[in-house]
């Protein structure tokens, strides 16, 4: 890499799925040891140590959603709660000796390209000592998620009760018989709600728009089928194709005008009227957005918990929030003793707070703010060279697993590392021509998708309306994309 055919010095930010599986990775298929994986966590686990909140869980089939190089014939029932699946990544991490690599409660606050040196200036807080530290990398690899900072409307910031968001769940706060209002209705709100309606006296739910909620194939998988999937070849590998591949059918429902979009609509409408008789609540709960646009929910549990006769579901604008009431458009004036936001992510910040300069100087995420994010195969970016982003931006998936999608892209950055060595190169950068290209397609093909076509305030679109959160095509065309590597698209010096 430098000439002296060492191994290249890489640091690695963050140790959720992606983290685990690069640090897997540079050891399985380059044997490269020298690497450091920096966490401010105290431990592996990212999205599913973090978010503790009740009835959290996965809404990919476990199979599916799990390493292809480490399937686990253990998963106790479809889709595996929070706890299963850190216990998962753990094992991973044990199974591959990647712990010893791992720097815990270490936060990287900045990452500085040196043109001169052509390196990474690292500084990193070791949070236990406070700390700064400054490393110096060949190759830096971000895979500090995407659904990780939470978003606090500025709106409760007057209210004094107790007060959690769902990705900062406070056990301690007590919600047995208490008055308990929720603000949100997406992904994690559809989760938390049928875990506690049946605790508190009164669960106020708080909904801008009403979510998509799909039915969900949710069962535990006996001791004999877990011994089929551990012992009799290809049982485990079949059914995880069978999930991947009608998960891949389901990609044509978020384009426009699909006979797969409108089947859809018609489940997701059969589920609401079997569950909820009453009209008015109906009416409320009824999408006013085509289906797919914003994030779709399984869930069999969530419409039956807001017909309880202990729920309120308001639907009308909150005008005001005080130090212990909020109230709405419609009069209506609230008086929760705990307020839980479930207000889902600022997905827009992505690697933030963290500071990457780039080429020139320049403030990685600020460029991104201003002319929109945008990275080759959504992994690097012409303007910092040596530099991997895991999940960057346009590869989320509204309908498949993005552990494959992670997978993909560490393989893709892996083959690159390696042809730095074979070239003996020190540095490897996109060409600009290579990245522009790749954006105008990425953009192209988002116009034939319900999100790049409605404008239904997702948070998989920036402040420009442009959707920079998703993938817009198949995962199986990602990974065409990302099996090979198009040299001729990058410089290497
Ligand atoms: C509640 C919830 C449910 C989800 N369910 C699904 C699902 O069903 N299916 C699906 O496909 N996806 C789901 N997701 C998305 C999920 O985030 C991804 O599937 C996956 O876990 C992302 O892994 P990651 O390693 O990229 O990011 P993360 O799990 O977010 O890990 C990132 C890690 O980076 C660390 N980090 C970040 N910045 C720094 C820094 N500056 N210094 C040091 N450390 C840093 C963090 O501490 C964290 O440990 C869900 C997300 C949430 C929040």
């Amino acid at each position: 890499m430098d000439g002296s055919n060492n191994p290249p010095k890489i640091g690695v930010i963050g140790a959720g799925f992606s983290g685990v599986c690069v640090a897997v990775q540079l050891r399985k298929q380059l044997n490269i040891e020298s690497y450091t994986v920096f966490d401010e966590n105290r431990d592996v686990g990212g999205t599913w140590l973090v978010n503790t909140y009740p009835g959290c869980a996965c809404d990919i089939p476990s199979h599916l959603y799990s390493f292809s190089f480490e399937p686990n014939p253990n998963w106790s029932k479809v889709y595996s709660g929070q706890e299963e699946i850190w216990e998962y990544l753990r094992n991973v991490a044990k199974k591959y000796d990647v712990y010893a690599n791992i720097k815990f409660n270490h936060r990287v606050i900045s990452a500085e390209w040196d043109e001169k040196i052509g390196k990474w200036l690292v500084k990193v807080l070791d949070k236990p000592n406070n700390k700064e530290e400054i490393y110096i990398f060949d190759i830096l690899i971000s895979s500090a998620g995407a659904l990780r900072v939470p978003n606090y409307p500025q709106q409760f910031e007057a209210f004094e009760g107790p007060k959690m968001h769902s990705a900062v769940w406070d056990s301690s706060i007590e919600l047995k018989d208490k008055v308990v209002a929720i603000v949100g209705s997406g992904a994690s709100a559809v989760q938390i709600i049928p875990e506690i309606v049946d605790k508190v006296k009164h669960l106020v739910v708080y909904q801008r728009n009403a979510a998509w909620v799909v039915p969900r194939t949710q069962f535990p998988f006996s001791s004999y089928t877990k011994w089929a999937f551990a012992n009799i070849p290809g049982v485990q590998w079949s059914l995880r194709n069978l999930i991947f591949w009608s998960n891949e059918l389901n990609i044509s429902a978020f384009r426009v005008n699909t006979i797969m979009g409108k089947l859809s609509v018609m489940l997701g409408n059969y589920q609401l009227n079997r569950q909820v008789p009453d009209p008015e609540l109906r009416e409320k709960l009824t999408p006013k957005y085509p289906f797919g646009c914003k994030r779709v929910t399984p869930s069999n549990e969530y419409y039956p918990a807001l017909g309880k006769p202990n729920v309120t579901l308001i639907t009308s604008k909150i005008t005001d929030v005080t130090k212990d009431s909020i109230t709405n458009e419609d009069g209506t004036c609230v008086k929760p003793d705990v307020l839980i936001l479930a207000t889902g992510f600022k997905v827009q910040d992505f690697f933030a707070p963290l500071n990457i300069t780039s080429k020139g100087g320049e403030d990685l995420l600020k460029k991104w703010k201003k002319e929109g994010p945008c990275a080759y195969m959504g992994i690097a970016c012409h303007s910092t060279p040596n530099a991997f982003f895991i999940l960057g931006p346009n590869t989320g998936l509204g309908h498949n697993s993005i552990v494959f999608t992670i997978e993909c892209q560490v393989n893709w950055m892996i083959k690159v590392i390696e042809e730095m060595s074979k070239r003996n190169a020190s540095v490897v950068s996109i060409k600009k021509s290579a990245e522009d290209e790749y954006m105008d397609s990425i953009l192209t093909s988002m116009k034939t998708t319900v999100w790049g076509t409605y404008d239904c305030g997702s948070w998989y679109a920036d402040h420009r309306g442009v959707i920079t959160a998703l993938w817009p095509e198949s995962l199986v065309s990602y990974y065409n994309r990302t099996k090979d590597v198009n040299f001729s698209h990058m410089e290497f010096l």
